[in-house]
């Protein structure tokens, strides 16, 4: 397929316009299933999951099925791209690329539903990602158990990357990840009495400083970790000492044991901060990935194949502090993920993200090549 005349890239900023957040992409789903409607049917069947999709193809002499994934929510982001298919969602954005992820999995399936390969294909269009996390229910389900795949693949965009680039390595790629919501209650007063009350906006300012000391002094520095509070909300008016204040952020760690001690130590200074600002405080850890651990021999087949059978450059990448609950997908299923270059001065979650769309191309050729050499 040509670049120029890629019809999947009209596709992806049609998708570009409708972002919604996970678990609520009614719209993207309805895009999905009016595409999918319009394919020949002889060997497709299909099962809708929550706001997902599952969809087999049918192999003409089936000996495996061969997972694909691509992810479908976006973001509480307000776009700021000046595109002129820039989102028709005030305040969403798809600033993750799943946009991209999805035109790249129609493309790749299109060509599967006229062209079926021996194996079994088992495409998923997966909610929540970005949270509270769509994978673990959807392996959960009787569908996967059903079509169960033998191995799974994905890809994620990397603007950090150049187009006809890609980076991935044996072994583990994305981080362990989890939510983090800390609500702190104390006393609130005239902003000119303050020492009639317990000022959470002063105590929320102080635990997001020391949060970062956990990294700094009790993670061992060749090990990673990162705590971003991402969102601190308190106070109702500007002359009034606030009662409540809450911080909204994230842990990753490289491992488990690693995940235990940071959450312990967070446990720690939040009581500290209990105590000393004499407040009541909760702390909610939302919703956890697991890491995504790429299978090592599957892993080092596509980088071999990649590298002998296409144009494509290869970089063995580092892990990433990024999380990715298709980390649940192939914790007990062989697979891998991918990072796919679509060079752009505006990374991942930012409001001007904007993907060079000559990725969508490459991926969709890419990946169908390798399709044809694991499924024939
Ligand atoms: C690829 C990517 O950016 N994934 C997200 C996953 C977020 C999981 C969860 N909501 C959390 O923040 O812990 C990421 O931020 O890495």
């Amino acid at each position: 397929m040509s670049i120029m005349n890629n019809p999947y890239v009209q596709i992806r900023r049609e998708l570009h316009q409708i972002p919604e957040r996970g678990f609520d992409e009614t719209k993207t789903q309805g895009y999905l299933l009016q595409y999918i409607q319009n394919l020949p049917k002889e060997h497709i069947e299909l099962k809708t999951w929550k706001t997902g999709i599952f969809l087999r193809v049918q192999g003409t002499a089936p000996r495996k099925t061969i997972g694909y994934r691509a992810d479908i929510d976006g973001l509480p982001i307000t776009e700021e791209t000046g595109l002129s298919f820039k989102s028709l969602h005030e305040g969403m954005m798809h600033a993750c690329g799943h946009d991209l992820h999805m035109s790249i999995a129609l493309g790749i399936l299109t060509h599967f539903a006229t062209h079926p390969p021996k194996d079994n294909l088992l495409f998923m269009f997966q909610p929540a990602e970005e949270g509270p996390g769509g994978a673990l229910p959807m392996i959960q389900t009787d569908f996967f158990t059903q079509w169960k795949p033998d191995m799974i693949i994905a890809l994620h965009i990397a603007p950090e990357y150049p187009v006809g680039t890609i980076a991935t390595k044996p072994g583990l790629l994305f981080a362990n990840t989890s939510e983090l919501f800390i609500d702190l209650t104390g006393l609130g007063g005239h902003a000119a009495y303050p020492h009639q009350t317990n000022d959470m906006v002063v105590a929320a300012c102080s635990l997001v400083t020391q949060l970062q000391s956990v990294v700094a002094r009790n993670v061992d520095p060749l090990d990673s970790a990162v705590i971003t509070i991402g969102k601190i909300t308190g106070g109702t008016v500007q002359n009034i000492i606030a009662e409540r204040a809450r911080l909204e952020g994230t842990i990753r760690t490289l491992s488990v044991e690693s995940m235990k001690k940071v959450k312990e130590r967070i446990e720690a200074l939040v009581q500290g901060v209990e105590i000393g600002y004499n407040c009541k405080t909760s702390i909610d850890y939302g919703s956890m990935y697991h890491q995504v651990d790429n299978d090592v021999k599957l892993t080092e087949e596509f980088m071999r194949f990649v590298t002998n059978e296409t144009n494509v450059n290869l970089i063995e990448s580092k892990e990433a502090m990024t999380g990715e609950d298709y980390g649940y997908m192939i914790a007990n299923t062989p697979g891998f993920m991918f990072w796919l270059g679509a060079e752009s001065p505006f990374g991942l979650h930012h409001s001007k993200l904007n993907p060079n769309e000559d990725a969508i191309g490459v991926a969709i050729n890419t990946i169908i090549s390798y399709l044809n050499f694991k499924a024939n």
